[in-house]
């Protein structure tokens, strides 16, 4: 059999679940075999991916995320768009078969599929049923509803909330929600001559709130790790945490407590809020540089991994959303969401109404952004910055990359 490799940052429940996949893939069929390697999380997947390039020993398939989908597809020759891929080995692909939330993220800006979707996800507010049945609160919908409940919650000893991953869920997912533009050029989709929209009123505004939940004992800073904050809320110091669909799964084995999911939620009166947030996750690139038998068996693997069935053992597994409309209908006709209404909520999310500013951004240099606001995001709540400093440093250097990506890619 044809051997082909694929570099992934699914570890831990996760990465079990791609073990699962593959085996599944390598029984199916016998003229090729898959071989899955966890090269860490999404950064250093992404890094390790473009040294191996360069050294010309690249993997057939990485998986790279949202934020360096611009990076990678404009690094012009690099990868083989996956519409084309799929296309010569007869693999049959119709866009229109995926949600439409996942259509374009990983299109280019002929609308031609150049990453092949595979875990999508969606910020979640994961919530203590008991936390707030002692608080006697809902689980809010807005951040109004969050600002009633939070006092209470701590009158009921427990930290309100905490989040992970603030460039994604409380600066990237803030734009969309509120339908609010992230960048110039159409987010980055028209050009890489383009420039970030961070330093608006409506995101300072709720970072100044942030930090006075924080200061107030409503809010839980756990410095940047995923997993810090997520603990927090798993040992039920936390009433409600922010993170992906994708933890769902993991959250199921690991919570000692009984859970349930809610919207990401919004400012009332806020821009154009409810609206749809950006798909997040990540997609999987077939490296060009190799043989056509391999390239057949990189599409014959892309066919597998799109099949219903193995869409909805992955959804339910993961917590990541079902990426096609098949996916979708089997689960619910699978009785799925009757069982577990929690698990819905995600895809529920993104087919929430759109508006222009919720079909995603395409920003290159954007690894580096997050770098930025991370470490800004510290100083904030560290009380070494103001919120005002803050976001006029993180303007500034993130201008500063998006100039320098021009410079190196413009299209
Ligand atoms: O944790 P994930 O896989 O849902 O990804 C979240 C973000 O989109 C990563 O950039």
């Amino acid at each position: 059999a044809t051997e082909i490799t694929w570099w992934h940052a699914m570890d831990g429940a996760l990465g079990g679940v791609v073990d699962q996949i593959t085996a599944d893939f390598n029984a199916s069929q016998s003229d090729y075999h898959l071989v899955a390697v966890n090269k860490g999380g999404y950064e250093d997947t992404m890094t390790a991916g473009i040294a191996a390039f360069r050294a010309k020993n690249q993997p057939n398939i990485i998986q790279i995320f949202d934020a360096g989908a611009a990076t990678i597809i404009n690094a012009k020759g690099a990868v083989k768009p996956v519409q084309d891929l799929l296309e010569e080995n007869n693999v049959k692909f119709d866009i229109n078969d995926y949600i439409p939330g996942v259509r374009y993220f990983y299109a280019d800006s002929d609308g031609k599929m150049i990453g092949m979707p595979f875990n999508s996800s969606t910020p979640l507010l994961y919530y203590n049923k008991e936390a707030l049945a002692k608080a006697g609160v809902d689980v809010p919908k807005t951040w109004q509803e969050f600002e009633e409940a939070a006092p209470k919650l701590k009158e009921a000893g427990y930290i309100a909330l905490a989040q992970s991953h603030s460039p994604w869920i409380f600066f990237e997912n803030f734009m969309s929600r509120h339908n609010l533009q992230m960048a110039t050029a159409n987010n980055g989709y028209d050009s890489t001559d383009v420039e970030i929209l961070y330093n608006n009123e409506a995101l300072k505004d709720h970072w100044q709130h942030v930090k006075d939940w924080k200061d107030a004992g409503y809010y839980g800073y756990y410095g940047r790790a995923w997993g810090a904050n997520q603990d927090a809320f798993v040992q039920q110091q936390v009433a409600m945490w922010i993170g992906s669909s994708g933890s769902f799964g993991g959250l199921r084995k690991s919570a000692q407590f009984d859970f349930g999911t809610s919207t990401l939620p919004y400012w009332k009166g806020v821009g154009d809020a409810p609206k749809s947030t950006f798909i997040g996750g990540a997609s999987l690139f077939a490296f060009s540089g190799h043989s056509a038998e391999e390239d057949a068996g990189v599409a014959a693997f892309f066919q597998f991994l799109t099949k219903p069935e193995t869409q909805y053992y992955w959804h339910k597994e993961t917590g990541y959303v079902p990426i096609t409309n098949a996916a979708y209908e089997l689960a619910k006709k699978d009785g799925y969401y009757k069982e577990s209404p929690d698990a819905e909520v995600g895809i529920q999310q993104l087919s929430e109404e759109g508006g222009d500013w919720t079909k995603g951004y395409r920003l290159g240099f954007y690894v580096q952004i997050r770098e930025v606001i991370y470490r800004e995001v510290d100083k904030i709540m560290n009380g070494e910055e103001t919120v005002d400093a803050a976001f006029n440093t993180i303007e500034e250097e993130a201008n500063g990359l998006l100039k320098r990506f021009n410079d190196t890619y413009s299209n």
